[in-house]
């Protein structure tokens, strides 16, 4: 018998939401969520990401971020709001591959693109957080150098650092989008 992704206990998102984050006008197509509470086998998972992308130090919002962008969606370019996010944003790709294209913000002649591929990490952390933009290329711009890369529906799972100065945040608060 074919084993189940422990992701796919995301699918179909039950109590999905608009939360109007700060990022959310920048995202065209899309529902998302916040989620605290994750099976043992998603935790097992989200423990790694946390590994990979975060040092000790750091402490994370309490909820992670998903994204679910349809596959005509996209997120126009946008540096995530610093009121509500640290150094570090943490993203794990799912389903369909898509381009990620970082620019900076001063030098829009100084840019970047990743292919992220489904089940991939990307990290941003202090100059790619801060100095460059980050968008997701929608299905008619999706290229990776000439590799067409064709949209399809994607899910994100994104974990980001609590800003400097603020303490862990309050038992039973939900954390503002960020
Ligand atoms: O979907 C992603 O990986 C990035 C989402 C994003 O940029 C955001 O929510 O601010
Ligand atoms: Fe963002």
């Amino acid at each position: 018998m074919q084993e189940t992704s422990p992701w796919l206990c995301i699918l179909p998102f039950p109590t999905l939401v608009s939360l109007s984050s700060p990022q959310s006008a920048a995202i065209h197509g899309f529902r998302e969520t916040e989620k605290s509470r994750w099976s043992e086998a998603s935790r097992a998972i989200l423990q790694r990401v946390q590994a990979a992308a975060f040092g000790p130090g750091q402490t994370l919002l309490s909820s992670v971020h998903v994204l679910d962008l349809e596959p005509r969606g996209y997120i126009k370019p946008h540096v995530d709001s610093i009121k509500f996010c640290g150094t570090t944003i943490a993203g794990l790709s799912l389903l369909s591959p898509s381009v990620m294209r970082l620019v900076h913000t001063q030098e829009p002649g100084e840019w970047l693109e990743l292919l992220l591929e489904p089940c991939s990490l990307y990290i941003l952390r202090d100059s790619a957080r801060y100095d460059f933009s980050h968008e997701i290329l929608r299905d008619e711009e999706s290229f990776f150098g000439k590799l067409r890369v064709p949209r399809g529906r994607r899910i994100s799972v994104i974990c980001r650092s609590l800003p400097e100065g603020l303490g862990p945040e309050e038992p039973g608060q939900p954390p503002p989008a960020c």
